[in-house]
């Protein structure tokens, strides 16, 4: 099957969840569900951008280091005193940052242009209409759409979101995704280790992907290696899972329980047109949660991820964008693909240089060099060499 087709068919297995309200504090990094408007603008009113002095631009016209202009204070304005009263001509308001401008001042004068003065003050600088003052609106007008559908909530909008006085956003539930890890020669990290055996590194590496992608994982280590006990573990999980990412025991070999358990049970397993990444499993698991089964070697379990899962991941929690950043870059080294598959090479991208440097060979066991890249080189399936010095696009993975 090819790539796209793959990814067609991951996309349409997780289905978006459900939108709920949730105080804005806890909305980092979720997807918004609807456009936001502004109830207000912003800033909500018209209010001073310096410590100083509101005056009538008129009365300080002329004033200088020379000539200051005196004038009485008869108020003080501190930010949040609400009602100021107006500005009488002749006279100056002496007013803090964030200070609503009284009606009748038309500008404000920093206090460093001024003695700084409490009941009377000379100010030493003439100052244009409109000076210092930031008007209301000027951000944000009332009714003006502030956050669009499908952002993914970065903490400037968070703050948007309660300047304009936001107690709860709408956005979607992050998908709840159980990672499982199988493999009897599998060991924890911490344990010694027997020859024949490896650390556990895949369930925590996807589980991990899996937040990063913005989604909630929950992590069952060591689940044992007979189709019984598997389907045991996952009976108590169902009702609470949207996806079921196993790793392992897709290929071709005997004492496969992924897919022991899973075939018959709602979940296919093929070979996609992939380097790495080629023997893949998924479904519905009995009609339940979306299935998807990665290949055991850690590189393709990782790139798996990303070219599949990451994206339906993104798609099904509401955000828009659910594509890495792709860029353009010129590769510092001959690469040869195999024909008819596409391939994704672990690399290094310069974005001073915009050149990309491959890391390790193409063996999905290096993950050493993967955790030493920044991208992935995506190769057509109708390429199967890449001479030094050509384009490549590198999907930045970091
Ligand atoms: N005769 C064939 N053999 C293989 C084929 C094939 O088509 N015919 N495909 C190869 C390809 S390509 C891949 S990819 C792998 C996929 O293998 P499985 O998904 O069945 O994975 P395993 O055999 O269980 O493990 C592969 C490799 O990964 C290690 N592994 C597994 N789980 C973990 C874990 N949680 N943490 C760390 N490492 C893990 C495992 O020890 C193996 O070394 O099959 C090829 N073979
Ligand atoms: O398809 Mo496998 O992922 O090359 O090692």
């Amino acid at each position: 099957m090819p790539v796209v087709d793959y990814q067609r068919r991951i996309a349409d297995l997780l289905v978006p969840t459900p939108v709920e309200s949730l105080p804005v504090a806890d909305c980092l990094g979720l997807a918004l569900a609807a456009d936001l408007t502004a109830p207000i603008p912003l800033p909500p009113f018209d209010n001073s951008a310096m410590d100083g002095y509101a005056v009538r631009s008129v009365d300080v016209a002329g004033a200088s280091e020379q000539s200051p202009v005196l004038l009485p204070v008869p108020e003080d304005l501190p930010a949040g005193r609400v009602q100021n009263p107006p500005l009488q001509p002749g006279t100056a308001h002496r007013i803090m940052t964030g200070a609503q401008v009284p009606p009748g001042a038309d500008a404000v004068v920093p206090v460093e242009r001024t003695d700084g003065g409490v009941s009377e003050v000379r100010v030493r600088a003439s100052a244009a209409p409109g000076a210092h003052i930031r008007r209301a609106g000027e951000d944000v007008r009332t009714g003006a759409t502030v956050l669009t559908r499908g952002t993914s909530l970065t903490p400037a909008q968070l703050g948007v979101a309660a300047a304009v006085g936001t107690e709860k956003l709408p956005v979607h539930r992050p998908p709840r995704v159980l990672v499982l890890s199988t493999g009897s020669e599998l060991v924890a990290p911490g344990e010694p280790l027997q020859p024949g055996q490896i650390y556990e590194s895949n369930g925590l590496m996807l589980a991990a992907a899996v937040r990063e992608a913005g989604a909630h994982a929950r992590l069952l280590r060591f689940v044992p290696d007979d189709v019984n006990a598997f389907h045991a573990v996952l009976a108590p999980e169902l009702d609470s899972t949207d996806l079921i990412l196993t790793s392992g025991g897709v290929s071709a070999g005997a004492y496969e329980v992924v897919k022991d358990a899973l075939t018959g049970n709602g979940v296919d397993f093929m070979k996609v047109a992939m380097q790495p990444g080629m023997p893949q499993g998924s479904g519905r698991y009995r009609g339940g949660p979306a299935v998807v089964s990665l290949p055991g070697n850690p590189v393709s379990a990782m790139v798996s991820f990303e070219v599949f899962v990451r994206p339906a991941l993104r798609a099904a929690a509401g955000h828009l964008r659910t594509r890495r950043e792709i860029r353009s870059a010129t590769i510092t080294e001959e690469l040869r693909a195999p024909a008819g598959k596409r391939q994704y090479r672990r690399a290094r991208f310069d974005p001073a240089t915009t050149t990309v440097t491959p890391r390790g060979g193409p063996g999905s066991h290096l993950l050493s060099a993967m955790a030493g890249s920044n991208c992935l080189i995506e190769i057509p399936e109708s390429t199967q060499l890449i001479p030094e010095g050509s384009t490549v696009d590198v999907w930045l993975t970091d």
